[in-house]
């Protein structure tokens, strides 16, 4: 993709000044026009700058909020067991299953009952009774029956669906054949590879083939900053799994909690430390041949804690790469599939001009194609539109190196 930001030249016209002033004014009419032009030119790349200029100031502030979150203390979650008479509960922390005999305040005792998930400080201070809005449990999963994708939805990673059916598909599907050789079938797969690749999407798949429940964490959600979280959730996460068997665990961006040890011994490290023992664990637990399968993705291979790649736990490496060039033509064919696309447009030609392209940049090239038709009132997409589109895409990011470059805000 090119990346340079195209700046107009400055238009410069020589005028004779002893041409007859008919002929001057001419001249200095044409030099105005193109004055305009570039003007309109400078105009617009000024507005598409201070557009990401926006959209990247609302990214740091969200960034800052998330980091602020993270330095503020960390509180413990635990569930109240019994009220006592005496203003007193018992609460039951969560990871390390102490229970506590603490007062409570006033405040809070009217609301408080047994059962309850609440935040407490050090010194098991009750601080806040978590509602169903905050219970991560519910929050954090993304549960669904039976994904709509399927194998024919995605392009251009023949090999690798190939991979992943055998090791993930056919332990589900035909367990018999592995206990008749006498072989355990991997007994996770890691997903890695660029962002937008397709991971998701293959452990959709294999979800939707094999009928079985695809039950999706996000590492980031693991790290949360109540201690003691990130391991119920992961119990929470293989609970539910063994409750909607078959099922399919897709843990994405399991860098999170999987990342190589620092030297550094904070609270927060130790924290994703017990997550990541409590994912081996509950990994090492259960029955390699039986109906939950799990699968990771990162796109951080390099940073991973060789410690999961063993044997037993994440035991099967499928490396998804960027698509190749009959990849990328693969996806263009699957993405336009529903729209209506004139017969002229060459994919051949789109699939080369897309280097570097990730599937999910070329769904969103088919879009933004489609956008153009529409904006010309057209109900049929042509080539014209998709080359827009590429323009387009490539201005957008050659603005992300000016705006980062402060190129227009000196
Ligand atoms: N190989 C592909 N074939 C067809 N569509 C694709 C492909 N890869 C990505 N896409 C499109 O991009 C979207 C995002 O892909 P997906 O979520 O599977 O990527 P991912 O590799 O899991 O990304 P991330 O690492 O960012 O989570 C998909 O919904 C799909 O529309």
């Amino acid at each position: 993709m090119s990346r340079s930001p195209s700046i107009p030249d400055r238009p410069h016209r020589d005028i004779d000044p002893d041409l007859p002033d008919d002929e001057r004014l001419e001249a200095l009419r044409g030099h105005y026009a193109d004055l305009v032009d570039v003007n309109e030119q400078l105009s617009e790349q000024l507005e598409n700058a201070e557009d990401r200029r926006r959209k990247l100031r609302e990214r740091a502030d969200r960034v800052e909020r998330e980091n602020e979150t993270l330095k503020s203390s960390s509180l413990y979650i635990a569930t109240v067991e019994d009220v006592l008479e005496n203003d007193e509960v018992i609460v039951k922390q969560h990871g390390n299953n102490q229970e506590v005999l603490t007062d409570v305040s006033p405040r809070i005792l009217e609301q408080v009952s047994a059962g309850d998930r609440v935040a407490v400080n050090d010194s098991f201070a009750i601080q806040t009774i978590l509602d169903a809005e905050t219970d991560a449990r519910a929050q954090s999963m993304e549960i669904t029956e039976k994904p709509a994708v399927t194998y024919a939805d995605i392009g251009g990673i023949d090999e690798q669906i190939r991979e992943v059916r055998e090791a993930v598909e056919q332990p589900l599907a035909e367990p018999e054949l592995f206990d008749e050789v006498g072989i355990e079938p991997p007994s996770g797969v890691l997903l890695y590879g660029p962002p937008g690749t397709g991971k998701t999407m293959l452990a959709k798949a294999v979800a939707h083939e094999t009928d079985a429940t695809f039950i999706k964490m996000a590492g980031s959600e693991l790290v949360r900053k109540f201690i003691g979280e990130g391991s119920r959730l992961v119990r929470d996460l293989f609970e539910m799994a063994r409750e909607r068997q078959p099922a399919i665990i897709f843990i994405d961006e399991i860098d999170a909690i999987a990342t190589t040890r620092t030297e550094s011994k904070t609270s927060g490290d130790a924290e994703v430390q017990r997550t990541m023992m409590q994912l081996l664990s509950e990994m090492d637990g259960f029955e390699a041949r039986g109906e939950i399968r799990i699968i990771a993705a990162t796109n951080r291979f390099d940073m991973l804690d060789r410690a999961i790649l063993r044997p037993g736990r994440f035991d099967r490496l499928i490396e998804v790469p960027e698509p190749d060039r009959d990849g990328r033509e693969q996806i263009l064919q699957i993405h336009t599939r529903g729209m209506s696309v004139s017969d002229a447009v060459d994919f051949e030609v789109l699939s080369e001009e897309t280097e570097g392209y990730s599937g999910a940049e070329i769904e969103s090239l088919a879009t933004e194609a489609g956008m153009f038709a529409i904006r010309d009132d057209r109900d049929e997409v042509n080539h014209g539109d998709f080359l827009e589109a590429l323009e387009k895409i490539e201005d957008d990011d050659s603005s992300d190196v000016i705006s980062s470059a402060g190129y227009f805000y000196q």
